[in-house]
C-alpha cells in the first residue's frame, strides 16, 4: 500500500499537534505568573508578620523597663536589707500554728483574720478614706513615731487598724516597705496579722488587724498613757508574757534568716478581746546575720529603756538584743513601772538597775511586785518569773537565754490559768491565787 506523502505531513503535523509532549506554550506563560505573585504574597505576609513582632517585642520591653523603674524607686534605699530580704523570699512563707496552751481564745479571735487568710490587699486612698469616714478624729485609736492610727471598717465589714505614715522622711518610707514585705510573709498567731496597704503617690498607709484592747501600755501603766484601765490580773500577765516570747522565738528560730524586731516594747504589744497578746510593728525589724555569732552593725534605733547596752553602746545588733528588751516588758509586767521614770526618787530611775538586785534576792523580791496586783499572786510563780527576767536582762549578751528556753520555762506557769474562761482582764480573778508568802 502506498502511502500519500503529502497526507502523511499532514498527519505528522496532526499527531505532532496531538502529542502529550507538544509544549502549550501560552499555558506555560500564566504558571510562571502566578508563581511569581504567590512568592511576593509570601514576602509581604512575612515581612507585616516581622513587623509585628516587632512591636509587640518593643511594646513589651517598654512595660518591663517601665516596671523596673518602679521597682528600682520602691527599693531604693538600704540595699542591705533587700539583699536579706531576697534571701528570705526564696523560703517558704512561714506559718506558725498556735500552740496548745491556752489558744483557745486567741484561735477564735484570729478565725477572722488568720482563720481563712486572704492574703495582703492593696487599698487605694478612696477605698480607706471612706472606711475611716474621711479619716475622722472619732475615729483616731493613737498616734506613734510614724504616724497616726485609725479605727475603720473595709467594704467587706472587716473592722481594721489602719495606720497612715507621715512617710516623707527616708525612714518612714523604709518602716513601711519593711512592714509590708516581712507581714506579706511572714504569718503567726503572735503577730499582728497585716490585712492590706495603699501605696500611692502620695500616700502610704497600712491595713492591721484591730486589737481591740489597744496596748500592753495602756493597761500596765495607765498614769502613763491617760488610760483608765482595770489592772491585769496575774494569769493574765503570765499569758501575755508568754504570747510575746512566742512572737520573738518565731521570729528569731523559725524564719530564716532569723528577724530580729528591733523595736520590742510595751507600745508594740496589742491586746485583743480575750486580753491575749500579738507583737505589732515591724517597721525597724532586721534580718539576722548567717554568721555563727548571728551579730550585724547597724545604726541604733529603738526605745530608749529597752536598748541593750551592747546595741545602745556599738550598734552590733543580734537576736540577744530582742531579748533584752523582752525582759524589760517582764519586769514591766512584774512591776507596773516604765523602763524610765525620773520622778521616782533617786536610784530608782532606771527601772532595770533598780529590779535587778532584787530579782535574785528571794527576801527583797516581794518589794517590786506591782502594787495593783494587791497580793494576788503565787510567790512561786514569781520567783520563777524572776529568774527568768534576770537572765534576759544580763548586761553580757551572750549569757541571756534563747527565746525557746524562756518560752519553754513559761509554759508550765501560764498552764495554770489556763483552763479559767477568759472573757476579759479580769478573768482569772475570781480564782487569783493568793500569796502564798
Ligand atoms: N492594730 C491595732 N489595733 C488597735 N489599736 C492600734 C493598733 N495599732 C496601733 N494602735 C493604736 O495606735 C497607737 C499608735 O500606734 P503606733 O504603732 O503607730 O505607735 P506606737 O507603737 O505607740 O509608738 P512608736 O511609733 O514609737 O512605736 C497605739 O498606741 C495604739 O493605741
Amino acid at each position: 500500500m502506498e502511502t500519500n506523502p503529502a497526507s502523511a505531513t499532514s498527519n505528522q503535523k496532526l499527531q505532532h499537534h496531538l502529542s502529550p509532549q507538544t509544549p502549550p506554550q501560552p499555558h506555560h506563560n500564566h504558571l510562571g505568573l502566578l508563581h511569581s505573585n504567590s512568592i511576593f504574597a509570601i514576602f509581604i505576609a512575612t515581612a507585616s508578620l516581622i513587623a509585628l513582632l516587632a512591636i509587640f517585642f518593643i511594646i513589651l520591653l517598654f512595660r518591663r523597663l517601665k516596671s523596673a523603674k518602679k521597682h528600682a524607686n520602691w527599693e531604693r534605699s538600704d540595699t542591705s536589707f533587700d539583699k536579706s530580704i531576697s534571701v528570705a523570699r526564696n523560703t517558704a512563707i512561714y506559718d506558725c500554728s498556735p500552740g496548745n496552751l491556752g489558744r483557745g481564745s486567741l484561735g477564735a479571735a484570729n478565725s477572722s483574720n488568720n482563720g481563712h487568710r486572704r492574703g495582703v490587699q492593696v487599698f487605694t486612698y478612696k477605698e480607706l478614706e471612706v472606711a475611716t469616714e474621711g479619716f475622722s478624729e472619732r475615729n483616731v485609736l493613737g498616734n506613734g513615731g510614724y504616724g497616726v492610727v485609725y479605727k475603720g471598717v473595709l467594704s467587706d465589714g472587716t473592722v481594721a487598724a489602719i495606720k497612715m505614715l507621715h512617710w516623707q522622711g527616708k525612714q518612714g518610707e523604709r518602716a513601711f516597705r519593711i512592714e509590708v514585705d516581712l507581714l506579706s510573709r511572714l504569718h503567726s498567731p503572735y503577730l499582728v496579722d497585716l490585712l492590706g496597704y495603699c501605696a500611692d503617690q502620695n500616700h502610704r498607709l497600712l491595713i492591721l488587724e484591730y486589737m481591740p484592747h489597744g496596748t500592753l501600755k495602756h493597761h500596765l501603766h495607765p498614769l502613763h498613757s491617760h488610760g483608765q484601765h482595770r489592772p491585769l490580773d496575774w494569769g493574765t500577765r503570765l499569758a501575755i508574757a508568754l504570747d510575746c516570747a512566742r512572737a520573738l522565738e518565731f521570729l528569731h528560730e523559725h524564719t530564716v534568716p532569723s528577724v530580729i524586731h528591733r523595736n520590742f516594747k510595751c507600745t508594740n504589744i496589742l491586746l485583743d478581746d480575750n486580753f491575749r497578746a500579738k507583737v505589732s510593728d515591724l517597721g525597724l525589724a532586721k534580718m539576722g546575720s548567717d554568721k555563727v555569732n548571728g551579730q550585724i552593725s547597724t545604726r541604733v534605733l529603738g526605745t530608749t529603756g529597752y536598748l541593750a547596752p551592747e546595741y545602745a553602746s556599738t550598734g552590733k545588733l543580734t537576736t540577744k538584743s530582742d531579748i533584752y528588751s523582752y525582759g524589760i516588758v517582764l519586769l514591766e509586767l512584774l512591776t507596773g513601772r516604765v523602763p524610765v521614770d525620773s520622778k521616782r526618787p533617786a536610784g530608782e530611775h532606771v527601772l532595770v538597775s533598780w529590779a535587778l538586785p532584787r530579782l535574785t534576792n528571794r527576801d527583797n523580791i516581794l518589794e517590786m511586785v506591782d502594787p495593783a496586783l494587791k497580793g494576788h499572786f503565787s510567790k512561786k510563780e514569781l520567783i520563777q518569773v524572776a529568774a527568768i527576767a534576770a537572765m534576759c536582762v544580763q548586761p553580757e549578751a551572750d549569757y541571756r537565754p534563747l527565746m525557746t528556753d524562756v518560752v519553754q520555762s513559761l509554759i508550765p506557769l501560764a498552764k495554770n490559768y489556763s483552763s479559767i474562761s477568759s472573757s476579759n482582764s479580769l478573768r482569772f480573778q475570781n480564782n487569783a491565787v493568793s500569796p502564798r508568802y
